[in-house]
């Protein structure tokens, strides 16, 4: 039996015609106590607790079919809409078919307080807040054969390094002309790291060779509000019939399948059957499709049967070829090597953040008509430095080595001048130079109390080492990969 919940909607006067909202607004707060027992369960009690305990259940405007949700700040607003809209739509549309778009908005009573604090007087009192209004559409809707490809996410645009380097060519095999070798291709990877860029990719190069191609790309929410729907408004048959239709299926964000199981069978039996008809079918998700919540077994097996590709965190190099290429397209606006080699080694997160930071960054010289400069970086990212930067400290770097070649710790200080220790210790110190900001006889104090004339001569040894000899570049690489992660 549902609970009604705290969070009831803001205060209002009483008025005539109370009563009947009273109820209206106790039957949203049950299904509300519902929906989010529901979340609860999928998002765990962390994210719950942070992010959808807080929401409160505002006014149903059944003229526009709009359930406005408040959250107590602006940012918790912004950020429950940008990760949870979608599965909060869905629950509300399963929940009750009149609601057809979820407006998730600050409080009215915080708004208020928020223009207060900005002084903003011009500001007209029912001035709403920034809306992102979750609304229908999808392949419901005619003319879906490009729905949804943005144009500027194509395999051109892509920068390939070793991270990604089996992903691409995966997805470039997928959107080829013969036969694909594999379907499903299921792309993997943390947030940012492109896979909605490869699928939009693999997207523009099929639809190039075959122009007449039906594609579709959604998201694994949408599919399922697509499938609430056209159960509830008895359009299964076309719904299916639309589904099977499908020349290449572009299935984005997997991870947020989450309940009826009957939208997963359908999903299931469209698999098979577009499998059968020699169809392309692409999904991604931030997980392996074995750690995918509540899947069945069947639709993951199907899931699995393809090729899995996985796309790394990017690694230094990767992240400064991604800026580099990036910067061809706002030339002739110079951005000094020392800011791109900044921005690389400090925003290593995702490259989502990255390409965000260094937009940021060039439009606020275009604006300000400032050059750019590793001080106007610091100035105008400070958010986005401050939560990419994790110190990596020389005690981590000296342990990182020690295990990567295998000798005791206590040779990073030790006197030993044999081969097998001298250069993990060079190495060591290069990539403390590298990656911290210790000076050079900070780097030598750490090493045993070495002279800083020794640490210059191991960093410029390696630097040259690695132009040469491809052993040596590879155990760097792969040591600034694990230092990195
Ligand atoms: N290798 C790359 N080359 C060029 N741009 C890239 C590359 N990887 C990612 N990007 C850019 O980074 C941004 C984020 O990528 P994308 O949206 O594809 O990430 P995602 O893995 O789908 O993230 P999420 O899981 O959060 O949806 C996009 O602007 C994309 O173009």
């Amino acid at each position: 039996m549902a609970r009604i919940s705290d969070n009831a909607g803001p205060a209002r006067k009483r008025s005539k015609g109370d009563g009947e909202d009273d109820m209206e607004r106790v039957a949203l707060a049950a299904d509300w106590d519902d929906i989010s027992t529901g979340l609860r369960k999928d998002l765990g009690h962390q994210l719950h607790s942070q992010w959808i305990k807080p929401i409160q259940v505002g006014d149903f405007d059944a003229a526009t079919g709009t359930l406005a949700l408040y959250l107590p700040s602006e940012f918790a607003a912004e950020w429950v809409r940008k990760h949870f809209a979608d599965r909060l739509s869905l629950a509300w549309k399963i929940a009750r078919s009149e609601i057809k778009t979820v407006a998730i908005e600050i409080h009215p009573s915080r708004k208020r307080m928020a223009d207060i604090s900005l002084g903003d007087s011009r500001r007209p009192a029912n001035d709403g807040p920034d809306l992102r209004v979750v609304s229908d559409g999808g392949f419901g809707d005619p003319g879906f054969s490009s729905v949804g490809l943005d144009a500027s996410l194509t395999f051109a645009a892509f920068v390939t390094g070793d991270a990604n380097v089996l992903a691409r060519n995966a997805a470039q095999r997928m959107a080829a002309n013969d036969k694909p070798q594999f379907s499903p291709l299921y792309i993997k990877a943390a947030t940012g790291q492109g896979k909605t860029h490869l699928l939009h990719a693999i997207g523009h190069q099929f639809l190039a060779a075959h122009p007449r191609a039906r594609i579709f790309y959604c998201s694994a929410e949408r599919f399922m509000i697509e499938f609430v729907q056209a159960l509830k408004q008895n359009r299964m048959i076309e719904f299916k019939t639309r589904l099977r239709g499908f020349d290449l299926l572009l299935v984005d964000d997997l991870q947020f399948i989450i309940g009826k199981a009957s939208a997963q069978e359908e999903l299931l039996y469209t698999i098979d059957h577009l499998l059968s008809e020699g169809k392309r079918l692409v999904f991604a998700a931030d997980r392996a499709p074995q750690a995918l919540d509540s899947v069945e077994p069947r639709l993951l097996s199907r899931l699995s049967m393809g090729l899995v590709a996985d796309i790394q965190p990017a690694d230094l190099e990767l992240r400064r070829s991604i800026l580099e290429s990036k910067l061809t397209r706002f030339a002739p606006l110079s951005v000094p090597d020392d800011v791109v080699d900044f921005l690389a080694r400090t925003i290593t997160r995702n490259v989502r953040e990255l390409v965000g930071g260094l937009n940021k960054l060039i439009a606020y010289a275009q604006l300000t008509g400032q050059p750019v400069s590793l001080q106007l970086a610091e100035e105008q990212l400070t958010d986005i430095l401050s939560a990419n930067r994790r110190r990596i400290t020389i005690d981590e770097i000296q342990r990182t080595v020690c295990q990567f070649y295998r000798i005791d710790r206590s040779e990073m200080s030790s006197k030993r001048r044999t081969r097998a220790v001298v250069r993990p210790r060079q190495v060591a110190m290069y990539l403390s130079k590298v990656l911290t900001p210790r000076s050079y006889p900070e780097i030598g104090r750490k090493f045993g109390g070495r002279d800083h004339s020794t640490v210059i001569h191991a960093v410029k040894l390696i630097e040259d080492l690695r132009t040469r000899d491809a052993d040596m570049d590879g155990d760097v690489r792969s040591l600034l990969r694990q230092l990195e992660s």
